[in-house]
């Protein structure tokens, strides 16, 4: 935990986050009171220190007024650093973009528990990220400039080798004609590579770059090793639902982490189509650059022009091949929705964003990816955790759901008795490590 933050100033009790209470740095022995004293701050430096270090670079891109303009960013990121320290109020964010209002709306609803020990957690560090954008969208130059962009490139490039031996495996796999049954052990062991792409996550390693994986996941050996970290498997609950005859499936994938991760997720919606499990793949990223290595229709689009320009045919095929489901419409990139880039827990999401949560409606499936995600579903709240998934979601169904995350913060619903306990002794940092995984599923209550 961080020695620099003092804790008796700002009220910071040394106890856990309780039972049913929404998470926040309030509780010192929580990871939200970790992640704001230490890894927010720490990132916030990395971000100063690159932008410093590719000055000439963004200059050399952006233009004259950039220079200036660059170093007030700076300026501003570090000040934010030190409003997230010194435990100050979130302030109104600026400008006349469309989702200020419900942004500067939140901050005031929640007054006095508006500082970033005292919000709840979700906001805070959702709010971090949006603040960083508001500092670039108050300049003429560097508007949409990405400042994640360096590491995300990096992460995607290292990650092509092992993309290319899961579409071998894949393709290898559709080649010959499958039973149904064999179809859907190898759908599951899939949805298991696309989960650990999940970890390939650079808001956890603190923007540093990832160490490149160098197995394939749907090796036998490797699947059986992630297996034993996968602590909730409703795989094949989710391959039961989709394996019905039904025209014109929709299966929306609420997308994570660019590079690896998109890559995982576009061979898994490939196979979905291949194997015609659904007619149509929506995908839906990230409006602003987001916790490090969200994807945004920039990162998707750049991601498809690497695969193309790769040395590698079978990268380059899987990228043509993808690009004529996009122009074919069974792949769709959706635009960009704000909601996903708000603080909001997903249950406000029919009152707060109402045609996003229409458009999930009409999807058959709805697939949540990664740890944010997972802690919207479950509205930050540290739930009980053999609490069942469907009692966590609040009555947020808009479709069948599942979620897919490795575990990266300290939530959890849906475990068996004693899992827990057992979880936590056998390793003290299980919640934080982004190890273990769950894959939870919910049908859709038709109604009564
Ligand atoms: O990319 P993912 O899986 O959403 O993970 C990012 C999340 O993990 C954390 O590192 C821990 O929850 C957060 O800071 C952030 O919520």
């Amino acid at each position: 935990m961080s020695d620099s933050f003092d804790v008796t100033k700002y009220n910071i009790a040394n106890e856990h986050t309780p039972l049913s209470e929404q998470l926040t740095a309030h509780y010192k022995k929580s990871y939200a009171f970790y992640t704001m004293s230490t890894r927010v701050p720490i990132i916030l430096t990395t971000i100063i220190d690159r932008l410093t270090r590719e000055k000439d670079n963004i200059n050399a891109k952006y233009g004259e007024l950039s220079k200036d303009e660059l170093k007030q960013c700076i300026g501003e990121i570090s000040k934010l650093k030190y409003e997230v320290q010194t435990d100050k109020e979130m302030r109104e964010l600026p400008g006349n973009e469309s989702d200020q209002y419900e942004w500067n709306k939140l901050i005031k609803d929640i007054a006095p528990n508006n500082t970033y020990f005292s919000a709840v957690w979700l906001y805070s560090e959702c709010y971090v990220y949006r603040r960083l954008k508001s500092i670039f969208e108050e300049t003429v130059s560097l508007k949409d400039f990405d400042y994640f962009e360096q590491p995300k490139e990096i992460e995607l490039s290292k990650s092509l080798p092992v993309i290319s031996s899961v579409i071998k495996s894949v393709q290898e796999f559709s080649s010959v004609f499958r039973t149904s049954s064999e179809i859907e052990e190898f759908f599951c062991n899939l949805l298991k590579q696309d989960l650990w792409g999940n970890r390939n996550d650079l808001s956890i390693t603190l923007g540093e770059e990832i160490e490149a994986n160098t197995c394939n996941p749907l090796d036998k050996a490797n699947i059986e090793k992630f297996n034993s970290d996968l602590l909730i498997d409703q795989t094949h609950d989710i391959y039961k639902c989709l394996n019905i005859d039904k025209e014109n499936k929709i299966v929306d994938v609420i997308c994570d982490n660019s590079g690896f991760e998109l890559l995982s997720d576009l061979i898994l919606c490939d196979f979905i189509i291949h194997h015609k499990l659904a007619s149509k793949i929506r995908f839906r990223v990230k409006t602003i650059p987001w916790f490090i290595s969200d994807v945004t229709s920039k990162d998707f689009y750049y991601t498809l022009s690497e695969l193309e320009k790769s040395e590698d045919e079978t990268l380059r095929e899987a990228s043509n091949k993808w690009k004529k489901y996009l122009e074919n419409g069974q792949f769709v990139l959706e635009p960009a929705h704000h909601f996903f880039t708000s603080a909001y827990e997903f249950y406000k999401m029919e009152r707060i964003a109402p045609d996003l949560y229409q458009s999930i409606a009409e999807s058959y499936l709805a697939i949540f990816k990664g740890d944010l995600n997972y802690r919207k579903l479950l509205g930050d709240i540290n739930w009980n955790p053999t609490s069942d998934f469907r009692t966590a979601l609040n009555n947020f169904q808009p479709t069948n759901l599942c979620a897919m995350r490795t575990v990266k913060a300290d939530l959890i619903c849906g475990l068996k008795p004693g899992q827990y306990e057992d979880l936590w002794e056998m390793d003290e940092k299980w919640m934080t490590t982004g190890q273990y995984g769950v894959i939870q599923f919910v049908e859709k209550k038709s109604a009564a």
